[in-house]
């Protein structure tokens, strides 16, 4: 009993404490359950709170970059319509009141908008607020009348001050105080309408618009905005700008005829150029109304929305009187005279020149562009006024005209000025410019020393003219428009060469002048169907009197330009020129016949700056392949071109020779600036004289001679200097020459097997005179020449053996300061030739080439001494 007792009590002890076992497993079980919740809970809490955090940050960085996005764009977008609203309220259209002036409108400019007052978006700085008139819109203002008056009289002055005296045309309806808002108009002679004169008003409007659409648009044009951007000049019709200042008494009094005439008016014109500008009267609803709802200093505006306007206080009264007081006077002074922009096309190169060259040179006193005509009739111009009567002006202003609407492939311009002056400078490029008037083929300044270049720009014409003939000859064309025809895909431009002060080129009995004077009677008689136009100007009556001696040069010059005071242009009994003003000038297309006169306001064409612009802008669209124009300075000395000067490896003796290589002895003095050669073959003579005392010259001349030679082949020089004032060139020559030596006196000629040149200086100062004479009659033979410098003719004569020395082994020479009539001895003609010494220039002659002698400029081999 007792065990069974015991044994059950172990049994329920074994059962209890398997229960507790199990309690306590589950216990620990829950517990860890439950921490592991709870940790699990701090998790989500803490990536919750993690998650606010980054959502929070997100949130901040994308409000900020919104923030910056938004400024960034709105002020983006405010630099927009800042810079549209300078560019479509110009000057005085859009210029605060303290700063404002008037503005001349650019020719064919389209008014643009009118500002009255600024805008404020955001934190963006203030930006005008605009609005459109002219050509654009009517204006509806409503609101307190003072302030809309204030708007008014700034529209009305923004809107004359960018327009032309006597463009607009201004009506003002003021019932309530008879024209008194606005009388500080009244200068430029203002319409007012008085209190019973609406009607009638409104009728005259409607008819002057029925007129406009009838005979001025003529069905042709859409509006009178399109007309004037299509021709130039003077506006046709001036705008109607009709200021209606009503108050509520009007409105009801209008009547329903009127009514229907403004609503006729509302609809029908802007495109004729009438404009209302209305306060206290609704007009009726069309595209062209712009509303203004005006309130205590601020409006709003249907263009603008809800954004509000602050508006600009009305201009200052005094400013309004003065600017009609100034805008009177000029009405009635005229038109001013054109500007040198006015005298532009509206599209640039648009004109083809085969049928002539149709540009206009100014104004008439109306204000309508005066053309004139080279072509087949007339084709050349002469003209002519005293100094400073504005012919190089004349000529600037004739060029623009020219070079805006004819292109490089219609027109070249070869422009050669014989004043003392660089006029045609401005049209080469220079050292502050390097734009070039793409037209200009060749520029000749300060050419009054160098009559040779005239001739040779004439000669130059002369061989186009024959290259032009013989092309019309071979297509059957009888002129330039016909040959143009036939060869589509020929360079044919119309050529224009103008030679200002030419009687220059005419003065003297000489051979430069006769040839002249032939080559411009050919030109003129024959270019005029081969499109080569001439136009001479002259100061000088001699100058022209000197043509009306040659009768069959002054009468192709059927196109007269006379100056103020100009004289012996027109006809003789043509005193137009005596009579007409300053900066004017006559232009008689008849050649100078009394009662083909048309005076024309020139306009100023002098300012450098305007040029430089026009020049650039046609400049940059200048075509592929355009050349730069050929300069001739007269002032400037030519450099040795590189290409004369030995250079790479130095020539070996098994390097072939020419038969005669070329000396280079300075510049030609013609269009294409060739080198002038002398060529120095094996034969009897093939020596060169130098003569003269500028030493620097000489030295020039004999360098670039030698170092021309070095530069055609393997050549050996022996370099004799006899005078110490030569030494230092000819020791820089030697140090460029590939193979020289220096000797101390005139060398024997060594049998050499490459050509040998001896470069004598002063060779008057000392040579041996037999070796001299062995080494100039014999050495070209074998291939050794001698170039030598002299001073004179007579010492050359002395060191070849004295009086009865023969001087025919100086095959050649260039003479600096020489007379002509001492270079007789040299000279195949008696007396010698004719010649002038000239700083810088030379006289050359070759026997074996030269039938009359040819002026060279001596190129600076060193450009240390002048
Ligand atoms: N239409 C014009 N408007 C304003 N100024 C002008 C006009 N024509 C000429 N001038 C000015 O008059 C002056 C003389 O003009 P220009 O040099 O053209 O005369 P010119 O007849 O060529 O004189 P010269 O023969 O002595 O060279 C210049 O200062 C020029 O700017």
């Amino acid at each position: 009993m007792g065990n069974h007792r015991n044994a059950l009590v172990a049994a329920v002890r074994q059962e209890l404490a398997e229960a507790r076992g199990a309690a306590r497993a589950v216990l620990a079980e829950a517990e860890s359950a439950r921490s592991e919740a709870q940790t699990r809970r701090q998790l989500v809490r803490d990536a919750y709170s993690t998650c606010l955090n980054q959502l929070a940050e997100a949130r901040d960085s994308a409000r900020r970059d919104i923030q910056r996005r938004f400024q960034f764009e709105s002020s983006r977008l405010a630099g927009n319509v800042r810079q549209l609203a300078a560019r479509n309220a110009t000057g005085a259209a859009g210029l605060p009141w303290r700063m404002w002036s008037p503005t001349e409108p650019q020719p064919g400019a389209r008014p643009g908008l009118l500002r009255i007052g600024t805008l404020t978006l955001d934190d963006t700085a203030a930006l005008p607020a605009l609005v459109p008139f002219l050509d654009a819109a009517h204006l509806n203002l409503d609101g307190p009348a003072e302030t809309a008056d204030g708007v008014i009289t700034g529209l009305l002055l923004r809107a004359l001050g960018t327009t032309r005296p006597g463009d607009v045309e201004l009506t003002v309806y003021d019932p309530e105080y008879l024209g008194g808002t606005l009388a500080s108009f009244a200068p430029l002679g203002i319409s007012f309408v008085g209190p019973g004169g609406l009607g009638p008003a409104l009728d005259e409007l409607v008819e002057h618009i029925c007129r406009v659409n009838e005979s001025v648009l003529a069905g042709e044009y859409q509006s009178l905005a399109d007309l004037t951007a299509a021709t130039p000049g003077p506006r046709a019709e001036p705008w109607r700008v009709v200021v209606l200042l009503a108050d509520s008494a009007t409105t009801e009094e209008l009547t329903n005829a009127q009514r229907a005439q403004l609503d006729r008016i509302v609809r029908t014109g802007v495109s004729c150029g009438v404009h209302l500008l209305v306060r206290g009267l609704e007009l009726a609803e069309h595209p062209t109304v712009r509303r203004l709802k005006v309130r205590d200093q601020t409006a709003t505006c249907d263009i603008t929305g809800d954004l509000e306007i602050r508006l600009d206080s009305a201009p200052p009264a005094e400013r309004v009187a003065a600017f009609c007081r100034a805008t009177a006077e000029r009405l009635r002074a005229g038109p001013p005279p054109a500007r040198l922009s006015d005298l532009e096309p509206r599209e640039f190169w648009a004109e083809s020149s085969a049928h002539g060259l149709v540009a206009p040179i100014g104004d008439s006193t109306d204000g309508s562009l005066i053309e004139v005509l080279l072509g087949d009739d007339p084709p050349h111009a002469l003209i002519g006024g005293p100094s400073g009567s504005g012919k190089t002006n004349l000529i600037y202003a004739w060029l623009a005209a020219l070079s805006t609407r004819y292109g490089p492939e219609e027109l070249a311009l070869y422009l050669l000025d014989f004043k003392e002056g660089v006029s045609f400078a401005r049209f080469v490029p220079g050292p502050r410019d390097p734009a070039w008037l793409p037209q200009v083929r060749l520029a000749g300044i300060n050419v009054n020393g160098d009559r040779e270049f005239g001739l040779a720009m004439l000669r130059h014409l002369s061989e186009e003219l024959r290259t032009r003939a013989q092309a019309a000859k071979r297509l059957d064309a009888s002129k330039l428009a016909e040959l143009r025809a036939e060869d589509p895909d020929g360079h044919w431009p119309r050529i224009v060469a103008v030679i200002d002060e030419f009687q220059v080129l005419l003065a003297g009995r000489d051979a430069v002048a006769d040839e002249a004077v032939s080559l411009l009677e050919d030109l003129a008689r024959r270019g005029r169907s081969q499109g080569i136009h001439l136009i001479l100007a002259s100061q000088d009556v001699s100058g022209i009197e000197a043509l009306w001696g040659r009768s069959g040069l002054i009468g192709q010059f059927t196109l007269r330009i006379a100056l103020p005071k100009a004289r012996r242009i027109l006809g003789d009994d043509n005193l137009a020129a005596a009579v007409i003003p300053r900066f004017h000038a006559v232009v008689n297309a008849q050649s100078g016949a009394a009662g083909a006169n048309q005076v024309v306001r020139l306009p100023d064409a002098g300012d450098r700056l305007v040029w430089r612009s026009l020049q650039r802008r046609l400049w940059r669209d200048r075509p592929d392949g355009c050349e730069e124009p050929r300069l001739f300075d007269g002032d400037a000395v030519p450099l040795l071109p590189e290409s004369c000067r030995p250079a790479g490896p130095v020539p070996s003796a098994a390097h072939p020779v020419g038969s005669s290589p070329g000396a280079v002895l300075g510049e030609r003095i013609d269009v294409a600036a060739r080198p002038a050669r002398l060529r120095l073959g094996r034969m009897p003579g093939r020596n060169l004289a130098v003569l003269g005392t500028r030493t620097d010259e000489a030295c020039d001349i004999l360098a670039a001679a030698a170092l021309s030679l070095a530069a055609q082949g393997p050549a050996h020089f022996s370099l004799v200097c006899l005078d110490p004032d030569a030494a230092r060139p000819a020791a820089r020559l030697i140090a460029e020459l590939p193979s020289a030596d220096w000797c101390d006196a005139l060398p024997e000629a060594p049998p050499l097997d490459v050509p040998h040149y001896v470069i004598g200086y002063a060779l008057d100062g000392g040579a041996d005179q037999a070796l001299l004479r062995k080494l100039v009659t014999e050495g070209p033979e074998q291939r050794t020449h001698v170039l030598g410098w002299w001073r004179s003719v007579a010492r050359l004569r002395d060191s070849l053996g004295g009086l009865g020395a023969r001087l025919d082994p100086i095959g050649a020479w260039v003479a600096l300061d020489v007379q002509g009539a001492d270079l007789a001895p040299l000279y195949p003609q008696p007396g010698g030739p004719a010649w002038y010494p000239r700083t810088r220039r030379a006289l050359f002659f070759d026997r074996s080439v030269h039938r009359t002698p040819e002026v060279i400029v001596p190129y600076e081999v060193n450009s240390d001494h002048t």
